[in-house]
């Protein structure tokens, strides 16, 4: 494998993002666990396979979602809902969003927002910047950056550069003792932009001479090739791309699978290692737990570069092209609310709403204009390789127009509930407030953030990262399944989706949305797909499903497997190989006992191909974030 030399310190930034934090589980997880509203619910489909799933798991596995009840119980909003639910149980059971606007109207949740701020140590909300809070985050930093903690002392110094207003030089000074840290570690471009920085955003003059030696010792590290940026194995598209969509490979289409709806198909055979796909997400939610560690816009993890919204103190984005556009399409429908929308639950539909926010933006903010369109155009499917992925209308209509299923009454009407109360929140927005006006204006963005909900859910490929939510234009084609042929590495943001088992012309082409059945337990899968509320069809879960037959059909291993296994052993094993030839081997030996395998060795395979695959891909995103510096 190729090792990173100096990226310490993003490995274990790495480990920090993907840790659990603050609390103990995703919020995904606990919109899942929401289904204490299991009480006032007709359907207790959901709640008994919770119950299933916490009977079947182990101790350590129980105690997990135990915290996930607790952490449920602390949510500011939670009380809210119980009594809701008290009151008024009919309005639930009817889901009606007009009645649960009204209700949310009649009863402000004032008790939800005094129990968030408790939460988090604060006496308002959306506060503005804040230069002595700023430079208090710095000196905690500079706390930690003494005692080496460099990645406690860059979080905080994020914070700090949030708090910092627009003019002051605790914004240069927090850039400056960024850029120190990155000298520290030994990671001289991250140091030099961040020199960069301090510079342009007020940095003292006096102090001026220190930061100069600095650079210049930057300069002279990267001359003297101290610091090397190595050549990564870039499992790139091997294939021919698709000459409108550059990022598909050519040979993917669409197709329609009984019972799944749309789906990708395969128009020819694909082989093990085959790079169909890599893509950047369309839409992003990054969870306020991470705010000060990922870009906004595109949901890079990214604690070195990151810039601070010029006007709030919540949101960042990695350069200032992220920061425009983030602007433009979102933020500035959010800027100043972010924290009470913050303090509203978050599930895998909050994409949703920035989509309703990047389809106004694609009508020059013209309410009537959009809702012209969406009269027009309702949910009547698409082919969405036929549309022009440079045009941000067409994007807006390839989500728009996809056919998707309803949620099942349950998950809808609680989602329903949130969007009720984050619906206020947005119309106290001024440019939400002055652009919607008028009842008809006012229940179209009711009904838009409803549909938009019920798409997101239906869109998402997955829960990625546990602190994110991404919406990804072609990748949401991909049907789930729990035997997938095709596997989703995930860094940073961007995907990218492997063929892991042969794949033969008209196919479809799978992905799995969590975890790999079989590869955990019942209770963690089931949590997992809980949040999308459907019942797999796939051929390991249907009924009559065809993993029997395949089971039955499966031929004896073929006498050379293991034989063919000690040698790949040898190839893995051996310090004198290079990343490609073990990748090679690998994918070789996978390809050749795709159909007839002993299933116990070669889910083995499958996982150490998945993880040196995952691992290259984290490598590459990373080296090119570093050469887009240079
Ligand atoms: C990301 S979309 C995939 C494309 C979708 N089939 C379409 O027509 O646009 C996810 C949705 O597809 C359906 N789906 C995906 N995998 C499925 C599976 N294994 N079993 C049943 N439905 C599935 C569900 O409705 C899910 O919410």
């Amino acid at each position: 494998m190729v090792n990173l030399p100096n990226l310490h310190v993003f490995c274990s930034i790495r480990s920090l993002i993907s840790s659990r934090f603050y609390w103990p589980v995703g919020i995904q997880d606990l919109h899942f666990f929401s289904i204490e509203f299991k009480r006032y619910s007709q359907s207790r489909t959901m709640f008994q396979s919770t119950v299933m799933s916490f009977a079947l798991s182990n101790e350590a596995e129980q105690q997990e979602n135990a915290e996930a009840y607790e952490a449920y119980s602390l949510l500011p909003m939670t009380p809210y809902i119980h009594k809701a639910l008290e009151r008024c149980p009919e309005m639930f059971r009817s889901g009606d969003i007009f009645a649960l606007r009204d209700y949310v109207r009649q009863h402000p949740p004032q008790m939800v927002y005094d129990r968030y701020k408790e939460q988090v140590g604060r006496d308002e909300l959306d506060p503005p910047k804040c230069n002595e809070r700023a430079a208090k985050l710095r000196q905690e930093g500079n706390t930690l950056y003494g005692k080496k903690d460099y990645l406690g002392a860059l979080l905080k110094y994020n914070e700090s550069i949030c708090w910092a207003c627009g003019d002051s030089e605790d914004l240069g000074i927090a850039f400056a003792n960024r850029s120190a840290v990155y000298y520290d570690s030994k990671e001289y471009e991250f140091a030099l932009l961040n020199i960069r920085l301090a510079r342009q955003n007020n940095y003292p003059a006096r102090l001026f001479p220190k930061l100069e030696v600095r650079e210049l010792n930057c300069r002279m590290k990267i001359e003297s090739g101290e610091r090397v940026i190595p050549e990564v194995l870039k499992k790139g598209m091997n294939l021919e791309s698709n000459l409108s969509i550059p990022c598909l490979a050519k040979g993917v289409g669409t197709g329609e699978f009984p019972r799944y709806g749309r789906g990708m198909k395969a128009e020819q055979d694909f082989k093990v290692g085959d790079v169909i796909l890599r893509e950047g997400p369309a839409m992003v939610n990054v969870d306020t737990r991470r705010k000060f560690q990922a870009c906004h816009h595109c949901a890079s993890d990214n604690v070195y570069s990151l810039i601070p919204c010029p006007h709030c103190v919540f949101v960042m984005y990695c350069n200032e092209e992220c920061l425009t556009n983030g602007w433009k399409e979102c933020h500035r429908f959010e800027c100043g609310i972010k924290d009470r929308l913050n303090m509203v639950p978050h599930g895998i539909f909050i994409p949703g709403l920035t989509w309703l926010f990047y389809g106004l933006t694609q009508f020059n903010d013209s309410v009537d204009d959009m809702m012209n369109y969406c009269k027009e155009n309702d949910r009547n499917g698409n082919d969405p390789l036929s549309l022009e992925y440079t045009n941000p209308l067409d994007i807006f209509k390839l989500f728009h127009t996809a056919k998707v299923k309803l949620l099942s009454p349950q998950v809808h009407t609680y989602n329903r509930f949130i969007l009720a109360i984050l619906y206020d929140i947005y119309l106290e927005h001024p440019l939400v407030g002055s652009l919607f006006v008028g009842e008809n204006q006012r229940n179209f963005l009711l009904q838009a953030m409803d549909d938009y909900m019920t798409m997101a859910t239906r869109m998402s490929i997955g829960v990625r990262h546990e602190y994110k939510t991404e919406l990804y234009s072609i990748a949401s084609l991909c049907n789930h399944s729990c035997n997938p042929n095709a596997h989703v590495l995930y860094s940073s943001g961007q995907i990218k989706i492997v063929v892991v088992s042969p794949i033969q012309k008209g196919e479809q082409i799978c992905i799995s949305y969590g975890y790999v059945k079989d590869e955990v337990s019942d209770a963690r899968f089931f949590a997992q797909m809980g949040v999308f509320d459907f019942t797999c069809i796939c051929q390991v879960c249907a009924p009559n499903s065809s993993q029997k037959k395949l089971s039955k059909n499966r031929r004896q291993p073929h006498h050379s497997f293991h034989s063919d296994l000690r040698v790949l052993n040898e190839i893995i094993e051996n310090e004198n190989s290079i990343a490609s030839d073990r990748i090679n081997a690998l994918q070789q030996l996978i390809q050749r006992y795709a159909k007839g395998h002993p299933p116990g060795e070669y889910a083995k395979l499958l996982r150490k191909y998945r993880t040196i695959l995952q691992k290259l891909f984290e490598d590459e995103v990373l080296v090119e974030l570093i050469k887009k510096l240079n």
